[in-house]
């Protein structure tokens, strides 16, 4: 379906009072379906008015722009109706009289009686034929807003935008409002972009909630599909099981942007030298999953101030492009990574000016799965070839999945699976980016047919009896690297000591993770609310417990499903990062680079992982070149990438070009 509002790359920039400008939205982008109803929540001042006056054609944006049913908006008009908060009714006029205003001079083509039973159908529509002849200073606040909501229905408009429509009512009218709302936006299949700053308003009125971060500069954080289904009712959405998870979950997004603030402000501190180091004030972004846990250790278990890391803070991350952002930017020191990101940002993926980001680590391997809706269980999908068959079986019905990021090895390991039985993931399915809390959610929606996740989103879809899965990440390539610690080149290269100690305490703690007599305690760690925020059980699957697929068969024991320390995981090969080249280059994502081998030695620092592991006493640290064998049969060779490249039937048009990468860039850390 296309889409009905595309708010395409928006930037807004407001000149300072003494000169220089505030960046109050960078890159918004978000497309809206007809009949949608959309919330944008944030904290007070991140832009939500903003973006509002930009959608209504009020104010025009610094870059980007948006487009409302193909077609740019440049200024107001009848097709998009905005609610103020403070009503903004004409004093002198009746109710009837200020319905009719808007009638009228939007209408003028319509004969007399037609604008007046348009009016008349408007005040019954919100209950106002008491009031018809009274102005608004005898009207009550929530009766006013009524009004403003009546007038802005009138003319029938494509879009309507409300900015904190009910924020200055009273709790009781605020909820009959909400519940009027709710019925006419239903009955008449109305879009709607609502700002709100109350949780609880935005998960009963919402399809999606979209939460911005705090600015400058802010951007959306996150987008949260609400499930529920309509027509709703108040107390069955409070008391549906997934209500207080989602509620909590914004709340934690909100606070984490409370504390984003006072880090920014403690940055400017700068960094404070100690233990030999050049940096102990450290600030690691991670992604709520099961294979966060070593950093989450490391912070926990007193291993950071071991190695003279006296101040680090974890921040979670809502998605990996906020990680991905967070890096770039300087806001975060280091962070967990999925495997492909460092090489993605260093080769300029979608076009973006190259920044080299490096690994010296990897932090685990294995623990994803793809799982699939249960209805491709019930037609008897079991592998690759049997998917095959039940697309060809309804052609006009392309499946979409999902996967964290398009440098994820969740992309890239479906990508492989899906082309490995003769599916070409770009034209057979649709793939599409979620970020790994969201992705439960999506599949209940059924926006989605399936995807590809790390735990425990897989464990929580299987055990709510929503998809099975119907291959692991070791059914596919067993043993792969997953997640990396990636930072900065520039910021390696300015605090070598701080690097070696930061991959020591987080060696330290992989080794930990992997003792399975700590698993236990492991599972209860990850599931806090400020680490993963998942029940215990639906972490255990595969880090405690035997793995259930979801398939109805018996639950197996996969020992390596969460590999963190065991089988020389932790060293970051370059035969594993040039692989990982080659599918960035076959499926488009960036060019494949003629200067693989200096990207490569710029982007796995093999000299701070043996450092590391040196300190701890550990062997075994030799890089490994042989060549990956996959579970498909195919086989990589490392020493013959293009030829690889060129030896695969499905893949796109392959760049192969020599990349550019400076590393002068201002450090912002
Ligand atoms: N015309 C302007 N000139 C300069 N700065 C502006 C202008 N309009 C908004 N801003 C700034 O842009 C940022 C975003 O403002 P905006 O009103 O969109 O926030 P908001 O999220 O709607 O806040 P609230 O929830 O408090 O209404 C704020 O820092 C604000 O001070």
């Amino acid at each position: 379906m296309l889409p009905f509002v595309e708010i395409d790359h928006v930037d807004q920039v407001f000149p300072l009072p003494g000169g220089g400008e505030y960046i109050a939205l960078k890159n918004i982008d978000l497309t809206i379906r007809k009949g949608e109803f959309v919330s944008l929540l944030g904290h007070s001042g991140c832009g939500k008015s903003t973006l509002l006056n930009i959608i209504a054609g009020l104010a025009k944006p610094a870059a980007g722009g948006v487009i409302l049913e193909g077609r740019q908006v440049t200024e107001p008009g009848p097709d998009r109706m905005v609610v103020f908060q403070n009503y903004s009714l004409l004093p002198w006029l009746t109710v009837r009289e200020n319905i009719a205003l808007a009638v009228n001079r939007v209408m003028a083509t319509a004969s007399k009686s037609e604008r007046e039973a348009i009016v008349e159908q408007h005040i019954d529509l919100v209950n106002l034929r008491h009031a018809a002849d009274k102005r608004p200073g005898q009207l009550s606040g929530g009766m006013k807003q009524r009004v403003a909501i009546a007038r802005a229905l009138s003319i029938r408009p494509k879009l309507l935008l409300l900015d904190e429509p009910f924020g200055a009512l009273d709790a009781l009218t605020r909820s009959s409002l909400q519940d009027q709302l709710m019925q006419i936006a239903e009955e008449h299949e109305l879009t709607c972009i609502m700002v709100t700053h109350d949780v609880d308003e935005a998960l009963l009125l919402s399809d999606r909630i979209v939460m911005l971060t705090n600015g400058p500069e802010s951007y959306i954080g996150q987008i949260m599909d609400v499930p529920f289904e309509r027509p709703r009712d108040r107390l069955e959405v409070v008391n549906h099981p997934s209500y207080y998870g989602m509620r909590s979950e914004i709340v934690y997004f909100l606070n984490q942007q409370k504390q984003a603030k006072k880090r920014k402000a403690a940055l400017q501190v700068g960094a404070i030298a100690r233990n030999g180091l050049e940096k102990v004030n450290l600030e690691l972004g991670f992604v709520p999953l099961t294979d966060c846990a070593p950093l989450v250790v490391a912070k926990e278990l007193g291993f950071f101030e071991k190695y003279g890391l006296e101040q680090v803070t974890l921040s979670r991350e809502p998605s990996w492009k906020a990680i991905a952002e967070g890096i770039t930017s300087g806001r975060l020191d280091a962070a967990q990574m999925i495997a492909g990101m460092p090489l993605a940002l260093t080769l300029g993926m979608g076009g973006k000016a190259p920044v080299p980001v490096t690994t010296g680590l990897v932090l685990s391997r294995n623990g994803n799965a793809i799982t699939l809706s249960k209805r491709f269980l019930h037609d008897g999908v079991r592998t690759v070839e049997d998917l095959k068959a039940a697309i060809a079986r309804t052609p006009d019905k392309v499946p979409t999945l999902a996967v964290v990021h398009p440098a994820s090895m969740h992309n890239l390991m479906t990508r492989h699976w899906l082309a490995s039985g003769g599916i070409d993931p770009d034209r057979d399915v649709n793939i599409v980016t979620i970020p790994p809390p969201q992705m439960v959610a999506a599949l209940k929606g059924g926006g989605i047919d399936g995807f590809c996740v790390g735990e425990p989103w897989n464990s929580r879809a299987i055990q709510e009896g929503l998809g099975y899965a119907i291959a692991t990440d070791l059914d596919i390539w067993p043993g792969h690297l997953e997640k990396v610690l990636g930072v900065r080149e520039d910021w390696a290269n300015r605090y070598p000591q701080t690097h070696v100690a930061l991959v020591t305490a987080l060696l330290e703690a992989c080794e930990y993770c992997d003792d399975r007599r700590n698993r236990e305690s492991l599972a209860e760690l990850l599931s806090r609310t400020e680490y993963v925020g998942a029940s215990v059980e639906q972490l255990r699957p595969g880090l405690v417990d035997p793995y259930d697929r979801g398939t109805g068969d018996e639950p197996a024991q996969i020992l390596r499903y969460n590999q963190f320390f065991v089988d020389r995981t932790n060293c970051p090969y370059r035969t594993e990062g040039l692989w990982i080249m080659t599918q960035l280059a076959r499926w488009g994502i960036t060019p494949f680079p003629r200067n693989w081998f200096d990207i490569l030695d710029r982007t796995r620092r093999l000299d701070v992982f043996g450092a590391a592991a040196r300190d701890l006493g550990l062997l075994d640290t030799e890089p490994n070149r042989s060549p990956i064998h996959f579970a498909d049969g195919s086989i990589f060779d490392p020493d013959d990438p293009i030829g690889y490249l060129n030896s695969l039937a499905i893949k796109r048009d392959v760049q192969i070009e020599e990349v550019t990468v400076d590393q002068g860039l201002g450090v912002g850390v």
